[in-house]
């Protein structure tokens, strides 16, 4: 049975309140954490103690294989937030704790040996940490003089009240802030003898950082610059229905919802198809959804809103309340009201997609139903005179003017010698942006990526670009880098732009095993998180880590995103030749 629209909204302190409530001794959770899988035990205390124990050496996010293979050895309840490498499981009684520690001890889980550590917790401290936190964050909200939009704005655009010149300052010392932690690392690294040391001798130059700094690069637009927007819909603070952003974190219990009218970095075009969204599910016959209780229909909501005029939209509701009839209305009704908007005011809603999702995670997912109301699925941007085709699940950078900026950075970088035979590689090319707006001046590209999907979009719009010296392979890099490098005997320049945590360490160490590759452009858009990526590529050699080291040349970061604290930054490395170590 569907709620009544009526429901009414507890306010952002009466919800953190709630989670408050809702934690019992020995449970930690909040109302329904997205981030971290928690849960303890759920009888009556035992004892005054829960045994814990810690797992190591867990993966960054994955979170389902992590709850897979936790649940294969006996494992129900764990917690874990997607960016530990950790997860912690409670008992009530030292054995079930050992016994679980014998089972994990030395296991091999995605390509890392697991480790335990056992710890004895007070309950009542436990709880009583959790009820500090939470009466904290409550204190902080009452106090809060600041209206709604503004705490908005400060949560999605933290740097707005900075003027932009400051911005990008702050974002460059960032940046040299990163790399002078690498720089001090690199000396930090265990056994290091003097032949070791010598080949890695930029790292213990005096007086800073011993490579060029570039002048940081601004966004050619400050604001609306995002071509990809995701909504939440829920309610205002005032419990009307809202498509917008949520106004503080989920799982500190926050659901209120407020349009992105005020979000300097979100597009005029997005938010007219937000509010055009909220005016459907105001006047819709069905609820929005509870993220708390769980019930409800309207979801969420992706605009995909390209510099080429091209809008996709996706929108998401939860079905399982609706009989089928009830949706192949709604998806009607759906088609014809966005055709409508888009023919009115002259915007090319050029794909709709439907996505229906009944599980518990919030936000847009690859697991939910996706089918095309309207268009062929896809969106189309232009870069560097290249055009390509997009997706609603691809990767694509969101400022393009900003990108096409990087991209030029890095071709000017990856320096191509036009009297020698060169291959770009390519490494984690999604959709091909980078190889297809290089090709014409490379010998040839070879793309690497995971996605299946992706390869399939690079492939077609490779094609769409006439260019036909390129390859790709739907691979794991490591799992491909040996074949492709020892292909043919060619220099090979590679540009590495991984995810915001960087790639698995077998990648850098299979860029290091291939002596064909002599410079590597990483780009990186958090290079706190991909730091251990930058050690792998530049520490001395050794049975772990084969092949000469490379070291870091020049840097400069490129501000992709106004009004936040991300900022992309692009290093590039050189591969050390062995006569240019000084011998000990
Ligand atoms: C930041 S995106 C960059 C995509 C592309 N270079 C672009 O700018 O559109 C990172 C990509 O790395 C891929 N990826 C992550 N780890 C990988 C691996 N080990 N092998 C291949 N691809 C990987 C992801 O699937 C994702 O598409």
């Amino acid at each position: 049975m569907l709620r009544a629209r009526s429901l009414l909204v507890a306010s952002p302190v009466a919800q953190l309140k709630r989670v408050m409530s809702t934690s019992s001794t020995t449970t930690t959770t909040a109302a329904a954490s997205t981030t971290a899988v928690t849960t303890t035990t759920t009888s009556e205390p035992l004892s005054t103690h829960l045994h814990r124990v810690k797992v190591l050496n867990l993966p960054t996010h994955e979170n389902s294989a992590i709850k897979k293979f936790l649940q294969s050895h006996g494992v129900d309840r764990f917690k874990k937030a997607p960016k530990w490498r950790y997860a912690f499981v409670n008992f009530e009684s030292e054995e079930a704790a050992q016994e679980l520690m014998k089972k994990l001890e030395g296991v091999d889980f995605k390509k890392k040996t697991l480790t335990t550590e056992y710890s004895l917790v007070n309950k009542e401290a436990y709880r009583e940490r959790f009820q500090s936190k939470q009466k904290e964050r409550i204190e902080q909200v009452e106090n809060d003089t600041r209206t709604h939009a503004e705490r908005l704005a400060d949560q999605v655009t933290p740097l707005h009240r900075i003027p932009y010149e400051e911005q990008l300052t702050k974002k460059h010392k960032t940046g040299i802030a990163h790399l002078n932690r690498f720089k001090r690392r690199m000396t930090q690294l265990q056994d290091l003898n003097d032949a070791s040391k010598a080949q890695i001798a930029w790292a213990f130059e005096k007086n800073g950082l011993p490579f060029e700094i570039l002048d940081p690069i601004a966004s050619p637009e400050i604001n609306g610059y995002r071509t990809k927007c995701e909504f939440t819909i829920g309610r205002s603070p005032e419990g009307e229905p809202t498509v917008g952003f949520l106004l503080g974190l989920y799982r500190h219990g926050i659901t209120s919802v407020l349009s992105p009218d005020d979000c300097l970095h979100v597009p005029d075009v997005s938010k007219q198809i937000a509010s055009t969204m909220q005016e459907y599910v105001r006047h819709s016959e069905y609820p929005v959804y509870d993220r708390v209780e769980k019930i409800g229909v309207w979801r969420s909501m992706m605009v995909k809103a390209q510099k080429t005029g091209d809008v996709l939209i996706l929108v998401q509701l939860k079905a399982s309340d609706l009989s089928e009839e009830q949706l192949a209305k709604e998806k009607k009704k759906l088609t014809e009201y966005w055709t409508e908007f888009g023919n009115k005011d002259k915007i090319n809603v050029k794909t709709l997609l439907l996505q229906v999702w009944d599980g518990d995670s919030n936000g847009i997912t690859e697991k939910g139903r996706t089918e095309t109301l309207i268009g062929d699925g896809y969106v189309y941007e232009e870069i560097l005179g290249c055009r390509f085709r997009l997706s609603s699940s691809a990767f694509f950078q969101v400022n393009t003017p900003a990108t096409e900026l990087l991209y030029t950075k890095c071709a000017e970088w990856c320096n191509i010698d036009k009297n020698k035979k060169t291959t770009l590689l390519d490494l984690c090319c999604g959709t091909g942006t980078i190889g297809i707006t290089m090709a014409r001046t490379v010998d040839r590209v070879i793309g690497i990526e995971m996605i299946a999907d992706a390869i399939v979009d690079a492939k077609a719009n490779a094609e769409m670009n006439n260019i036909a010296n390129v390859q790709y392979h739907a691979s794991k890099v490591e799992e491909k880098i040996d074949v492709v490098t020892n292909e043919k005997n060619e220099e090979v320049v590679a540009v590495l732009d991984p995810p915001r945590n960087g790639v698995h360490s077998t990648v850098i160490r299979a860029v290091r095993e291939s002596p064909q590759i002599r410079k590597v452009i990483f780009i990186s858009c958090d290079a706190y998180q991909a730091m251990q990526n930058f050690i792998s590529l530049c520490r001395p050699t050794s049975n772990r880590f084969k092949g000469m080291p490379f070291r870091p040349t020049r840097a400069v970061s490129i501000d992709l995103f106004p009004h936040t604290e991300h900022c992309e930054l692009l290093i590039e490395f050189v591969r050390i030749e062995e006569d240019e170590v000084k011998q000990p």
